[in-house]
Parts: structure tokens; sequence; C-alpha cells
């Protein structure tokens, strides 16, 4: 059997910014940290909110790889999807799914282009080299099929004319199409135009935030047949089943300023994601003491994957962000999705929690310079305050010395003269100090930039 590691992992991406997003002004707040860390920095935190100065802006999130605007189609592949076709040959089910907002790089990340094929392609194209390699590859069939799962209705993406499609269980058990197209080319560039021409039929529709987003879920299955000779000469099918989905858009119904129709949508989209996410995550903790029922029912996309979900198989998650100031709020609900989806906390490598602590030794430093700062300014502005709420006492100070004798009111004006003087020369010590500080603090974050740009190179 097939070397069984790990049951399930999450990966995230970070695309690249785009040319929209920088006309916008935005700037990068997610980063790479390493190998196995993602950095994001609050862009609307108030640095003169002193309430709240001394959390940190950033919130670091662990996972098993991250990529950024510097992984190619390969390394993702390589990194996420290679391992799992070995198991899918041996008779094993496995799942990839591509989780994230509108725009994130879903697509990208799955079908690709044609001269930068993703993990659909680069799939297939391993797996019917594999079984070349094998010995008995004569007695393999690899044949695949390409729906979409919209408004919890099956379509084909192969044959779109052919309406909608019901899931059957078989005698044995297993979740069934039927009516699907199933297709068995071994032609690179015959599977990249069926998939495209196949995913320029998904159900798209114009969001605020993205004006092709897709509204559905797309799956293409993989299914690898094997005749094996049994012992008593008897023939035995093994049958292995690989799910390659694209989910829809994670954004929620009410950011996306959509109403009615776009409403609906939403709703079923959160319903099947959020019954993903709980599979998952019921999954993720089996054979723990924590083990909770799994409940496959809750929406087409987990009916159909109950068998690559549940039993002795593998699940990879590729969560994908936007690195834009302009995409906080979609990037951290996505974090905290995939973060969830999976305990990985214990696997963590050892040199990452340092890196970690370093940066948030970073954060401290930071955030005491800045109350600091917060306690110079504020006294500053008091005494200025009480100067130009307080005329009158300035005028009275300067006034008052006006009387007996001149010898008297020069003495009495030299004083006053020395009181302001010195009142000047504090508050210019304080300005300067507050310059100080305030450049220490520049500093501290340039290094932290740097630091941070330094680990992921
Ligand atoms: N890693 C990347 N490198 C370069 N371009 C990318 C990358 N990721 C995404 N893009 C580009 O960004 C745009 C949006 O990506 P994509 O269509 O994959 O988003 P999506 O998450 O599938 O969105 P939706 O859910 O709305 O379908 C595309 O033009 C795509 O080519």
């Amino acid at each position: 059997s097939a070397p069984r590691t790990q049951q399930s992992s999450v990966a995230l991406r970070i695309r690249p910014l785009n040319d929209t997003e920088l006309e916008e002004g935005a700037t990068a707040i997610a980063h790479k940290v390493g190998d196995q860390m993602a950095v994001l920095m609050d862009p609307g935190e108030d640095p003169e909110d002193t309430l709240r100065a001394h959390r940190s802006r950033e919130k670091a999130f662990i996972f098993d790889t991250v990529f950024d605007q510097h992984a190619s189609q390969e390394d993702v592949y390589r990194a996420t999807t290679q391992q799992l076709v070995e198991g899918v040959i041996s008779g094993y089910n496995a799942t990839v799914f591509a989780y994230g907002p509108s725009g994130a790089g879903k697509t990208h990340t799955m079908l690709g282009t044609d001269t930068e094929p993703g993990i659909y392609l680069r799939t297939l194209a391993d797996l019917f080299q594999a079984i070349e390699e094998s010995r008995d590859g004569a007695d393999c069939r690899v044949s695949m099929s390409y729906l979409e799962i919209y408004n919890e209705v099956i379509r084909d993406l192969l044959n779109p004319a052919s309406g909608f499609l019901e899931l059957r269980e078989d005698s044995r058990g297993s979740i069934q199409i039927a009516g699907i197209t199933e297709v068995s080319t071994s032609h690179a560039q015959e599977i990249m135009q069926l998939l495209t021409k196949g995913t320029r039929q998904r159900t798209q529709e114009p969001t605020a935030t993205h004006p092709t987003s897709s509204r559905s879920h797309a799956v293409l299955q993989v299914t690898v047949r094997q005749r094996r000779r049994g012992t008593d000469l008897a023939e035995e099918v093994h049958v292995g089943r690989l799910f390659l989905v694209d989910l829809a858009g994670s954004e929620r119904a009410s950011q996306t300023q959509n109403q009615g129709k776009r409403m609906k949508e939403g709703a079923h989209i959160n319903r099947s994601l959020l019954a993903l996410g709980n599979c998952i995550n019921a999954l993720s903790e089996k054979g723990s003491s924590r083990t909770q029922y799994v409940n496959f029912r809750d929406s087409k996309l987990t009916r159909l994957l109950k068998d690559a979900l549940g039993g002795n198989s593998r699940t990879v998650m590729i969560a994908h962000i936007s690195p834009a100031s302009t995409s906080f709020e979609e990037s951290r609900t996505t974090l905290l999705y995939a973060y969830r989806a999976k305990n990985i906390k214990t696997r963590v490598k050892r040199n990452l929690l340092n890196v970690s602590l370093r940066i948030a030794q970073y954060t401290d430093v930071i955030s005491d310079l800045r109350r600091e700062i917060e306690r110079l300014k504020s006294k500053l502005e008091t005494r200025e305050t009480d100067k130009r709420s307080d005329p009158g006492g300035r005028d009275a100070q300067v006034t008052i010395p006006c009387h007996d004798t001149e010898e008297d009111g020069r003495v009495q004006m030299n004083k006053i003269r020395a009181q302001l003087i010195g009142a000047f020369k504090e508050q210019l010590e304080m300005r300067r100090s507050l310059v100080e500080l305030e450049n220490t603090h520049m500093e501290l974050h340039i290094d932290v930039s740097r630091h941070l740009l330094t680990i992921a190179e």
C-alpha cells in the first residue's frame, strides 16, 4: 500500500499585486516568512490609537507550505499534489481544493494558462507517465470528467447541454454522477483545450470585487481503474479517484454588496464552504479523543466528495490571498479559515518559532516606543493648550511688573524672561526626543521589513 504519511495538509499561495491594486495605491501587507509562515499586517490600525498600540500589528499564520509571488506553477504542483499521484494509481482517493476569495488566484493555480499550466494538467501528465512506466501499465485506464456545482445543482462542464445531473449511490455504496461525460485522452494539448473550454462554461457573474467571479465549485474528477489478477486468477478492479476542486469565491455575501441573485448564490456558497470546513476539521481530528461526527449530507459538494474525504484518503487545501492592503479583511478571514481547517501547530519546525519570536520582540519594542511617543505628544499638547487657553495669565505676568520702581520692574521682567526661556528650552528638548523616538521607531520598522525580506529570499 502507498505510504500514508500525512492525511491532510494546508498550503497558502499569495499572488502578486496586480495593476488595478497598484493603481489604487495598495501596498503589500501579506508576506511569506520562511517556508511555512505568512505574516499579515493590519493597514487600518491607527498608530495614534494608544489603547491598541500595545498590540502587535502583525499576525502570523503557519501552514505546511507557503508560496508567494516568486513561486512557479511547477513549485506549487510539486509541493502540494505530486505526491498524491502514486497513491491514486494504487487505488486510493485524494482531493485537492483551491480555496479563497474571488480574484485571489484559484483558477490560476488549478487550470493556469497554455504556457503556465496548473495542477490539472500537471497531475494528469504525471499520472499518464507513471502508468506508462509501470510494468502492468496496459491494465490501467484513466478517465476524467469535469463538472460544476452551482446553487446545489450539478452541471457537466464537458457537455453543458445535458442539463442537471443527479448524484447516485451505487450498489457498493460509492457515489456516482448519473450521465456525466467521461473522457480518456492522454494528449496534453487536448486535455488543456477541453478544460479551458469547460472552465469558460462555468457560471461566472460580475461581483463588486471581481468582474468575472466564479460563483460555482468546479470539480475535475480523475478516475484510475486498474485490472489485476488475484491469486485465484479472478480479476480485481482497483479504483483510485482524485478530485481537483476549484471552489467558488469565499467572500461573504454582505461584503460584495450583492443583492437578490448574488445573495442567494452567496448563501449556497457559504453553506457548502462551511460544510466542507466542518468535514475537513472533523477529519483532521480523526483518531484523536475529540473525534466529531462528520456530516457529508450538508451539501452537494461534501456528498460528492464523501469517499474522497472519508476513509483512507488524503486532502490538500491550497488557500489563496491577494497581498494588497485593500484586501485585508478578505485575506484575514481566508487565513483564519485555512488555519483552522487543520491543527498543524505541532509540526512546525523549530527555527521557524525562533524567527516568529524575534519578530514578536521587534513588535514589542515598537509598541513601547509608540507608547512613549504618545506620552510625550500628549504632554506637549497639554502645555501648548494651557498656554493658548490662558492668554490673560501671560499678559498679567508681563504687565504686573509695571509698578513701583523701574528697578523692581526690571528684576521682575528678567525673572519672567528666564522662566519663559527655560520653558521654551524644555519644550525644545521634548520635541527633539520625540523626533528621535519617531526615527528609532521608523528604523525598527525598516529593520523588521528588511528582516522579513531576507528570510523570504
Ligand atoms: N500567482 C499568480 N501569478 C500571476 N498571475 C496570477 C496569479 N494568481 C492569479 N493571477 C491572475 O489574477 C487574476 C485572477 O485570478 P483567478 O482567476 O485565478 O482568480 P480566482 O480566485 O479563480 O477568482 P474567481 O473565484 O472569481 O474565479 C487572473 O488574471 C490570473 O491570471
